[in-house]
């Protein structure tokens, strides 16, 4: 199956491995810990908001009938019962005739159904008895009623919906300060290669240290897992079979680098033709890293990014991002694209689709694609500026400066993109 692998599109093998990913459990975190994560289910307001009728500008609470005859050159003169600071219970009801100084948030006095702002009155002092109202108010006028936002009982937030700033203030304004949220996947990582020295190792002849386990460990913790490092493996099958089923007790994915081609040391593609192990894909029409390899052993998806860093760090985006996401109870999980325009021509002929590295520029309001000149999978170096894939179609003969491209996004992520109409 090493030799003659069926290669598949990158949509199929995606499927192919999200439909062998398990559910995860929920946990309850305290709410300061909460941002990030995706919400396990459905919030509600737990009361009205707001949950009192409320003045939301500094001024006079007043009853309206008693302003119908208001304006700039007649005033009408009202008597100052209270002052009422947000946070205050009002203790006077305003008969006709009254009116209270009220500051912005502070709950209406009965009895008052207008707010008119300090700007539209005349009032010398913060102690003044009295007060000139210099226009006529309708009844309700600058008022937030009770409820007018939100509804006790109403939906807040759904289930596998990420807690982002916005959801925090909400959950925080019902008071949960506890939240119910997806466990986060632990996902288990290392490196193949006899050839790995580590990062604190001297460099020797023929080999060289281990970038991939380091680079994937912070992908795999911005995306929502708890990585779990483990120690290279050697390129031998045996020891790799007892390794591989030890670390999957401790993980829900397996995510490892390098031994997935034809070479006589690639030890995770020998490991797809033993019987325990049942293939889900190990050739995708892509380029780089079309050896790309995922299986299922003791029940547990491993996803076996290839060791060439560029098409490791790009399989991490088309499977294991998708992966953490899924498994952290996110609905929109697909990796999506948005266009730009070519930069540069691209001409290489290829059979596949191409995922360049590359980055986004806006130039007078038009998005450009900028592919990285060193886009061989095996450079790493320009890696840290690569903040997208640029994809050429296959066949063909690439496309031109200017052309329509779609592009997959990991700094701007396109799975942020929202599909559907504009309110
Ligand atoms: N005869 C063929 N040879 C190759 C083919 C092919 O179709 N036929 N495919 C090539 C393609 S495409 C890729 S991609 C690579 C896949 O390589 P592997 O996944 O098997 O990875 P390795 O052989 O282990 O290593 C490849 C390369 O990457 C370096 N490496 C490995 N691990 C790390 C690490 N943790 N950190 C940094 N660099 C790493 C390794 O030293 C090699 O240079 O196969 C092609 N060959
Ligand atoms: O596809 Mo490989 O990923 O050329 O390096
Ligand atoms: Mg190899």
């Amino acid at each position: 199956m090493r030799f003659s692998r069926q290669m598949i599109t990158v949509e199929d093998a995606l499927h192919r491995l999200l439909e062998r990913l398990g559910k995860q459990g929920s946990e309850e975190v305290h709410i300061g810990e909460a941002y990030g994560r995706t919400l396990a289910c459905d919030m509600y307001a737990t009361e009205d908001l707001p949950h009192f009728d409320r003045s939301p500008l500094d001024g006079f609470a007043v009853r309206a009938v008693d302003t119908v005859a208001a304006s700039p050159d007649r005033p009408v003169r009202l008597k100052v019962v209270e002052t009422i600071a947000a946070g205050d219970v009002p203790t006077v009801a305003l008969a006709e005739g009254c009116a209270s100084r009220i500051m912005t948030g502070a709950m209406l006095p009965a009895g008052a159904d207008a707010i008119i702002m300090f700007e539209q009155t005349q009032q010398p002092a913060a102690i003044a008895a009295e007060v000139g109202i210099r226009r006529s108010l309708k009844p309700g006028e600058n008022v937030s009623r009770r409820g007018e936002e939100i509804r006790q009982g109403t939906i807040i937030a759904h289930e596998g919906e990420n807690i982002n700033a916005g959801t925090m203030a909400i959950l925080a304004t019902f008071g949960y300060a506890h939240v119910p949220v997806v466990r986060k996947p632990r996902i288990g990582l290392l490196s193949t290669g006899v050839e790995l020295l580590d990062v604190d190792q001297p460099l020797i002849p023929g080999k060289i240290r281990n970038s991939n386990t380091l680079m994937l460990s912070a992908l795999i913790a911005e995306a929502g897992g708890i990585p779990l490092l483990f120690p290279n493996m050697p390129d031998d099958l045996e020891v790799a079979k007892g390794t591989l089923t030890e670390h999957l007790r401790l993980v829900d994915v397996l995510v490892t680098s390098g031994g997935v081609s034809v070479g006589d040391y690639d030890v995770m593609a020998a490991l797809t033709d033993e019987p325990e192990a049942e293939l889900l894909f190990n050739r995708i029409a892509m380029r780089p890293g079309s050896p790309t390899t995922s299986l299922m052993l003791q029940g547990k998806p491993i996803i076996a990014l290839s060791g060439n860093p560029g098409a490791c760090f790009l399989g991490f985006e088309l499977f294991v991002r998708p992966t953490i996401l899924s498994l952290s109870g996110r609905q929109e999980v697909r990796v999506r694209t948005i266009q730009a325009k070519l930069a540069i021509s691209y001409t290489k002929p290829c059979p596949y689709p191409r995922y360049l590295r590359g980055w986004l520029v806006e130039e007078e309001g038009v998005l450009y694609a900028q592919p990285d000149f060193n886009e061989k999978a095996g450079n790493l170096g320009t890696l840290k500026n690569s903040e997208c894939f640029i994809i050429i179609p296959a066949g063909g003969s690439g496309k031109q400066a200017g052309d329509l491209v779609e592009v997959l996004s990991h700094a701007m992520p396109s799975w942020k993109v929202r599909e559907g109409k504009r309110l």
